[in-house]
């Protein structure tokens, strides 16, 4: 007889023959075991069953430090009742468990949870454990009214296939049919981020109040540039005397600076009626005046668009969800039992207090989890109380809640985590706005099995080099602070044979096949523009055989030389004459299978890296050639799904096609290029620290360490909130000329103390990714007073033998 529902902890001084049996017992059911015992658990690992379970986390395993007054006891707690709290004590102050993380995991309580807790605790685990929990104590608990928000997509599918993962696991281990459903119950469950939860939620609660189902979601980018650009020349027209200041200015500089500005907006999530409520303050030059004048129609006109297109942006999804605060309880129909919310220190004012809205309207149980120091997404609104502000709005409504921190971490072997409590406990001295007190201090769980910790060396080329032969194929991530840094990194890296995986968000209308496939368009629509004829013939679709060189050699001032060149060269068998009879697409299409890019851009890769690294190893650059063929394909059969869902099978002309293209290569951020990360295990990843965030590797880089925070000239855009209002300050830098105005003037020194505790926690988060080591680039020594660049809040641990 069994008497849990969900897991059993049990306490034995000694394992015996019949525990073997009684664990087994208790997984056979379906019951979690934390099993803690003064003996070896490593003992019980021989047993095959017994140890596919601890790698499925359904067994977990502590080793006790002895004591004599807990010798020859047992005890055992089932589904977190009954517990003996001093026997918890002393089991989490001497051995791996975790008394918060199994309180919390197990809270029977109709309560709110707050988890505020540093990196690497098991903030996520805990989160999913707490899933299973409920789902095994209520098995009638429909999936779908249980919320997971996330910070970015790829945590989502990452807590999915986790979820997803864990109840295989149980199956596996109980062959229970009741685990499958469950899975397929795990598609009804909501998890993405908040901008696709804000989605789904308008379009389904947000009917009434003229949001509709088929909503699109789409970039105005363009559009909003047309309307800028219209807008100031009516600004110009009605006030030449201001105007006449920024005559010599050329244009697509003002058009840029106003970009600037929206984007800068549109990131706050302010909303429609916000924006027309903005401050400008004062400049002397009267670009305030142009600014108000500008941004408001521009909003207007944008906002009438969306609303004629039943369409929105992005950063419209969080400013609009204001206005489902009308809808009365009665009529909200979605059902949100619990509410999960991952990251939660990177949320921004109108999210916060929409998740407290939706608790007290929905009375759904909220679990938040994240880490102030973590907090990275300031350019984004997120703002680091986003805690203190939850709390606030509950208190107002009377909502219970409990706070829990977790400090034992489970990612960092010791070394680490000691140089860790020590720089942080440093930066908290010199850093106004970050701090990391006696109680934010990481508690070691993990034993060192290197001996690097973390190590500053100068990181060029050679150097570079030797770690990157050392470490490769160990699960080495290189984390950098922009995406330019991750294409200069990947440069790099590749020019040293090695291999990449690098991660940039929105890339996909700019990827490789993407570019090639509008090369073929111009092809068509544009045979006769050299540029793009040269770069078509060096693309997957031509021959490739017209050097350079050979370009100059034949030059003589009469003719268009390269086209005549190219034309003797190529054997293009395609002629626009298809076009005539048929539509565009299928055309093309027929192209691409007779062609097949994939394959000569695999041919030609290879060959490539034979001919630049013919002594590495020939086996990996075949794989890797094959990878990114399956990358290309893929891509390329993305990019014709989105145009056929653009334009329908037979509708578009090959202009349709180039000019829907050339706008998304030039505004598309939304679209990600597809990667094959599975097959790839030998790339060295490279991306940014906000990209890294939630992950973990053996090895982390830090390469640009000494790249300044804030650069001398650079333009400068500050939202600044008062009294429920916004106002906006600005320093723009036209190199000749700059504008400046006084909220600028106000806050810029606040806003230099911001920057520098916003990069403090990016440094924070890129070294916590690391399990066993980190080397970053080092040439300055830790200059804590004089705070412009990481290197100056990086101090070397041992050093690294190279
Ligand atoms: N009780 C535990 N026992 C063993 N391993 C654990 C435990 N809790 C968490 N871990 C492991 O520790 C690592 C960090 O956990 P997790 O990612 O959940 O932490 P986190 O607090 O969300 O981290 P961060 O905020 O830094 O991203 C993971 O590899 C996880 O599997």
């Amino acid at each position: 007889m069994i008497d849990a529902n969900y897991s059993v902890l049990w306490f034995r001084s000694e394992i015996t023959d019949n525990t073997y049996k009684v664990i087994e017992n208790y997984l056979k059911n379906g019951i979690k075991v934390f099993f803690l015992s003064f003996d070896d658990s490593e003992l019980i690992l021989v047993n095959p069953f017994l140890k596919e379970a601890n790698k499925n986390g359904l067994l977990m395993l502590s080793v006790v430090r002895y004591a004599q007054e807990w010798d020859d006891r047992e005890f055992r707690s089932f589904d977190g009742k009954q517990i003996d709290s001093a026997l918890l004590d002393y089991l989490d102050a001497n051995s791996s468990f975790n008394k918060e993380q199994y309180l919390l995991e197990h809270q029977q309580e109709e309560q709110h949870y707050i988890v505020k807790a540093g990196a690497g605790t098991g903030k996520t685990t805990t989160m999913i454990n707490r899933i299973l929990f409920l789902k095994h104590m209520i098995p009638q608990l429909n999936m779908g009214s249980v919320v997971m928000i996330t910070f970015t997509n790829e945590a989502a599918a990452n807590m999915r296939k986790k979820l997803l993962e864990k109840l295989k696991g149980y199956y596996d281990l109980t062959k229970d049919k009741t685990y499958l459903e469950w899975m397929e119950e795990i598609g009804n469950m909501f998890i993405g981020t908040f901008h696709s939860f804000a989605k789904e939620f308008l379009s389904n609660e947000g009917q009434r109040l003229g949001f509709s189902k088929s909503m699109e979601i789409r970039s105005f980018k363009h559009e909003q540039r047309k309307l800028i650009e219209y807008y100031i020349d009516q600004f110009a027209t009605a006030n030449p005397i201001i105007y006449e200041s920024f005559r010599y200015l050329p244009h697509y500089k003002l058009v840029k600076a106003f970009m600037g500005i929206m984007e800068r907006i549109n990131n706050k999530s302010i909303s429609y009626e916000s924006v027309l409520m903005l401050e400008y303050g004062y400049d002397n030059r009267g670009f305030h005046q142009m600014a108000a004048y500008v941004i408001e129609n521009v909003t207007k006109d944008l906002v009438k668009k969306k609303n004629d297109e039943e369409s929105l942006e992005i950063s419209d999804l969080i400013s609009r969800l204001g206005v489902v605060r009308s809808i009365p309880q009665e009529q909200l129909h979605l059902q949100i039992q619990y509410l999960f919310v991952d990251e939660f220190q990177d949320t921004d004012e109108a999210q916060v207090s929409f998740v407290a809205w939706l608790v007290s309207q929905y009375q759904s149980q909220l679990f938040a989890v994240g880490d102030i120091k973590q907090s990275i997404y300031r350019f984004r609104g997120a703002d680091y109380t986003a805690f203190n502000q939850l709390k606030g709005y509950l208190e107002t409504a009377n909502q219970r809640y409990f706070e829990y921190s977790l400090r034992k971490n489970y990612r960092s072997e010791e070394m680490l985590i000691h140089q860790f409590n020590q720089l942080f406990r440093k930066w908290d001295g010199v850093i106004e706005h970050f701090h990391y007190d006696e109680t934010d201090h990481l508690l070691a769980v993990l034993e060192d099995t290197v001996e690097e910790g973390l190590v500053t060396l100068p990181l060029e080329t050679t150097n570079l080099r030797h770690v990157l032969q050392r470490l490769y194929k160990e699960d080495v991530a290189v984390l950098v602070r922009s995406n330019r840094q991750v294409l200069k990194m990947v440069e790099e890296i590749e020019s040293q044979g090695f291999f990449c995986d690098a991660e940039i968000s929105g890339s996909f209308y700019r990827c490789l096949p993407v570019r090639e496939f509008y090369l073929l368009l111009r092809r068509f629509t544009h045979p006769k523009v050299a540029k793009d004829r040269y770069l078509f013939h060096q693309s997957s679709y031509g021959n490739n055989e017209l050097s350079i060189s050979e370009v100059f050699q034949s030059f003589t001032q009469e003719k268009p030389y390269v086209l005549d060149l190219l034309e003797e060269r190529e054997n293009w068998i395609f002629g626009g004459e298809s076009f005539k009879s048929q539509s565009a697409l299928p055309v093309l299409q027929q192209v691409i299978e007779q062609v097949k890019p994939h394959e000569v851009f695999r041919r030609r890769f290879y060959q490539h890296l034979r001919k630049q690294f013919p002594g590495e190893d020939m086996g990996m650059q075949k794989q890797e050639a094959v990878a990114k063929m399956k990358e290309y394909k893929v891509n390329l059969d993305r990019l014709i799904y989105l145009l056929k869902k653009e334009f329908g099978n037979f509708e578009a002309s090959l202009y349709d096609l180039e000019q829907f293209l050339t706008i998304k290569m030039a505004t598309d951020t939304i679209e990600n290029e597809w990667k094959l990360h599975d097959e790839v295990s030998h790339r060295i990843k490279v991306m940014t620290v906000h990209k890294a965030k939630g992950l973990e590797f053996n090895y982390v880089l830090l390469p640009y360490t000494n790249s300044p925070f804030i650069k001398d000239g650079m333009t400068e855009i500050l939202l600044i909130p008062e009294a429920g209002n916004w106002k906006i300050g600005y320093h723009i830098n036209w190199q000749d000329q700059i504008v400046e105005n006084t909220f600028y003037r106000d806050h810029v020194k606040n806003e230099q103390a911001e920057t520098i505790a916003e990069e403090a926690r990016l440094l924070y988060v890129a070294l916590t990714r690391a399990k066993k080591g980190i080397i970053a680039q080092s040439t300055a020594t830790m200059n804590p007073y004089s705070i412009q660049c990481w290197s100056n809040l990086l101090e070397s641990g041992e050093n690294l033998h190279v």
